[in-house]
């Protein structure tokens, strides 16, 4: 019997849509079955903030190591830091046969839609522009200009949203989970399909 390769699972959008919070609230969920990539980024600590467990955090020498490496499947420079995804990782997360959740910006999806274009791409919309300043700005966690600079990030972020496979509303947090958990099983059964199709075709059948 062939083992299935897992399903890269690629959730983007702009900062302080909800990502993290919508992420967390899914791996709360007792029956989660997919494994989230720790990113590297060479932000320092928000405070509450654990290296290996929310980021690993790096300098930017070292962090230019790696991308030299090529130890990174997709970084970018966001907002004056770079953020990363750890190749062997994902990799070996994959080839075990489980799904990887990948929660990263725009620019790194992009790449990723280069490198695996069959991975799954969700956007997570906010209800508003003006609901997303106010997350942005009641989260507390960024100055004023960091948070200006991340709203003119999003004006552009917003429009790649057409390049995903599906785009999701977070409204509400439980909600969007449960768009997000539809959509990935939706994506099993399809690929599972095709590949039973394919599996047919092989063997001559119809
Ligand atoms: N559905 C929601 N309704 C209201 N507030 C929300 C909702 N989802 C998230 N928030 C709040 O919005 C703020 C930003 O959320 P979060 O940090 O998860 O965003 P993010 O997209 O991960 O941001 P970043 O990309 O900067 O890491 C937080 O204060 C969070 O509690
Ligand atoms: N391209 C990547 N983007 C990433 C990665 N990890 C996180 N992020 C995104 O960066 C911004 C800012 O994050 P913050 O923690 O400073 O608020 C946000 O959109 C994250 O989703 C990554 O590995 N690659």
């Amino acid at each position: 019997m062939i083992k299935e390769r897992g399903l890269l699972i690629v959730l983007s959008g702009p900062s302080g849509v909800g990502k993290g919070t919508v992420r967390k609230e899914l791996f709360s969920q007792p029956d989660t079955n997919y494994e989230y990539s720790i990113s590297m980024t060479t932000r320092k600590p928000r405070e509450g903030e654990v290296d290996g467990v929310d980021y690993f955090f790096k300098e930017r020498e070292g962090f230019e190591k790696l991308i030299e490496e090529g130890k990174l499947l997709e970084y970018a420079e966001y907002v004056g830091n770079y953020y990363g995804t750890p190749i062997d990782y994902v990799n070996e997360t994959l080839d075990a046969g489980r799904d990887v959740f990948l929660e990263i910006e725009v620019q790194g999806a992009t790449q990723i839609r280069e490198k695996a274009p069959h991975a799954l791409f969700i956007f997570l919309a906010p209800p508003s522009l003006s609901e997303l300043q106010d997350r942005l700005i009641g989260r507390g966690t960024e100055s004023q200009e960091v948070i200006q600079n991340r709203i003119a990030a999003a004006n552009e972020e917003l429009e790649m949203m057409n390049l995903y496979d599906y785009v999701v509303e977070n409204d509400e947090v439980e909600l969007a989970c449960e768009r997000i958990n539809a959509i990935i099983l939706a994506e099993h059964c399809r690929r599972e399909r095709v590949e039973k199709q394919y599996l047919a075709m092989l063997k001559g059948e119809k």
